[in-house]
């Protein structure tokens, strides 16, 4: 069974976009929970766009299932996850200014830099995942990290897959088979829904974890829509 890790950083958007506490980011975190999910994640970004700082500690004692942290490793994320202490570290090569994550790492040229950010990750016994593009040599690489798992990074599979090309598939079975081989766990995200996510599980053999943000809450929105649009009718009859 494939877990799921639900991204909450919408929340932390919506929430900021009026300076309140609505909707509550820690109660989102405790239902989600509450409701099934096997896992949460955040993404604190250095601009605490959507995610603070604070957010995350905020979410230690709340986060019952895997806690899994997202982040760019320049030194404020190393050193927020070292005080946290999440189930997980996700690291992500994403450029201060990306509007969203784009790209997987290249684990040939930051071999040395992932090799010891990874080892002091767990050295303070924090699991580690490399979001990656599905290409077999990065992928031998990143087994060299010592790292435990990789995240698949799955935009093109999802832009390919809703296009009607299931081929798009192919690469991410090559790459989790030679993950399996070199031992290494694996996780899969960015814009999978509730469209592609079964068939990419089907398909990948070992998937261990998902996380989904973007399109779980967007969908949340749409499927909640109309009784919260009854329930208004309602109290203005
Ligand atoms: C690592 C990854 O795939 C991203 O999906 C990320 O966690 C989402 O970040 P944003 O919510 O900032 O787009
Ligand atoms: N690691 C991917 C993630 O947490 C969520 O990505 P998305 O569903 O918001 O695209």
């Amino acid at each position: 069974m494939t877990k799921l890790s639900v991204n909450i950083n919408k929340i932390a958007t919506l929430r900021n976009s009026r300076g309140g506490n609505t909707p509550d980011l820690l109660k989102v975190a405790v239902d989600v929970q509450e409701f099934g999910a096997q896992g949460i994640t955040i993404h604190p970004r250095p601009d605490e766009r959507h995610i603070r700082y604070k957010d995350a500690y905020d979410l230690v004692p709340l986060v019952v299932t895997e806690y899994n942290i997202e982040g760019n490793p320049i030194q404020q994320f190393i050193d927020l996850v070292l005080a946290v202490k999440p189930t997980q570290v996700t690291l992500v090569p994403d450029a201060i200014d990306a509007i969203t994550s784009n790209a997987g790492w290249d684990t040939i040229k930051n071999q040395e830099f992932l090799t010891e950010v990874v080892a002091e990750f767990k050295r303070n016994k924090i699991r580690t995942s490399i979001f990656m593009d599905p290409d077999l040599k990065l992928i031998e690489a990143s087994a060299k990290t010592g790292t435990d798992r990789i995240e698949l990074y799955t935009e093109a599979y999802a832009t390919e897959y809703a296009k009607g090309n299931k081929d798009a598939i192919i690469p991410y079975v090559d790459a989790a088979k030679l993950a399996n081989e070199l031992g290494l766990g694996i996780n899969a995200g960015h814009d999978l829904s509730l469209d592609n996510v079964e068939y990419f599980a089907d398909k990948i053999p070992n998937l261990l974890e998902v996380s989904i943000g973007h399109a779980l809450i967007s969908e949340a929105l749409y499927l909640g829509l109309e009784n919260v649009v009854k329930m208004y009718l309602h109290k203005l009859q």
